[in-house]
C-alpha cells in the first residue's frame, strides 16, 4: 500500500513538497494533521506548526482537534510571517489555512524550493460552499490533495459541507457544534 504523505519524500529525499488536507468541518483535517506530524517526529524530522491569529478557538499556542489532540503551534498575523518565523525546519504544518490571505500559495512555493515538506489544512469551502480564502489556490500547486469528509448529521452519509445554523451572513464566524453541522449534499440543499 503506498501512503500518500510518503510519497513525494521517497521519490526525491532532498526536495521539498506541498501536501493539502481539506473537506468541511469535523472531517478529520486537524486528526490527519497531528497523525502526519507525530510520524515525522518519529522519523526525527523537526516541525514547525502555524496557525492564523484569527482562530481564537481553544489554545491559542496549539492546534486542537474536536476530539482533543493537539500539538503546539506559533499564532501569526499574516502569511509572510511563516517566512520570518521558519527556522530550518524539515516539515512546516499550516492549521486553519482558510484564513490565511492569498500569499500564503508563494510562502508554500517558497518553503518548498528549500527542500521544507509544506503540509497545509482548512476548509476547502465556506457555509455558503464558496472556495474557502487561498485554498483553492494553495490545492492547485500541491503535489498532493487529501480531501476528507464528516458524517452527515442529518443522514449519515459522506459530509462536503459545513451548514451554519445560527443566523449571520460573514464570512469568518468562528464555532464548533452550536454554530455549524457538517451535512451531504443532499441534505444541505434541504433547508
Ligand atoms: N459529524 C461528525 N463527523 C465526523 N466526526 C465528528 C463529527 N462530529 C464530531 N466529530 C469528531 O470530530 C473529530 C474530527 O475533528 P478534527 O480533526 O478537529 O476535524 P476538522 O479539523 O476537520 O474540523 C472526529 O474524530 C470526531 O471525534
Ligand atoms: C464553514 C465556516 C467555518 N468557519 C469557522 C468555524 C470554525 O471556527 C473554523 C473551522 O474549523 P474546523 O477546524 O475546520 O472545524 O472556521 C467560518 O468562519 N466560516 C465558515 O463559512
Ligand atoms: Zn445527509
Amino acid at each position: 500500500m503506498v501512503f500518500t504523505e510518503d510519497i513525494f519524500k521517497r521519490k526525491n529525499e532532498t526536495g521539498g513538497s506541498v501536501e493539502v488536507i481539506c473537506g468541511s468541518m469535523f472531517s478529520g483535517k486537524t486528526e490527519e494533521l497531528i497523525r502526519r506530524l507525530n510520524r515525522a517526529r518519529i522519523a526525527r524530522l523537526s516541525v514547525q506548526i502555524f496557525k492564523p491569529k484569527t482562530d481564537t478557538r481553544y489554545d491559542e499556542n496549539a492546534i486542537v482537534s474536536h476530539s482533543a489532540l493537539s500539538f503546539p503551534c506559533v499564532a501569526i498575523d499574516n502569511s509572510a510571517s511563516i517566512l520570518l518565523f521558519y527556522n530550518g525546519e524539515h516539515v512546516v504544518a499550516i492549521d486553519e489555512a482558510q484564513f490565511f490571505d492569498a500569499d500564503l500559495v508563494e510562502v508554500c512555493n517558497t518553503l518548498a524550493a528549500k527542500g521544507v515538506r509544506v503540509i497545509v489544512a482548512g476548509l476547502d469551502m465556506d457555509f455558503k460552499g464558496r472556495p474557502f480564502g487561498p485554498m483553492p489556490a494553495v490545492m492547485a500547486i500541491a503535489e498532493s490533495v487529501t480531501k476528507l469528509h464528516a458524517v452527515c448529521v442529518r443522514c449519515g452519509n459522506p459530509a462536503l459541507y459545513s451548514y451554519r445554523i445560527v443566523p449571520g451572513e460573514d464570512k469568518i464566524l468562528l464555532g464548533e457544534t452550536e454554530s455549524y453541522e457538517p451535512r451531504c449534499r443532499n441534505c444541505y440543499n434541504i433547508v
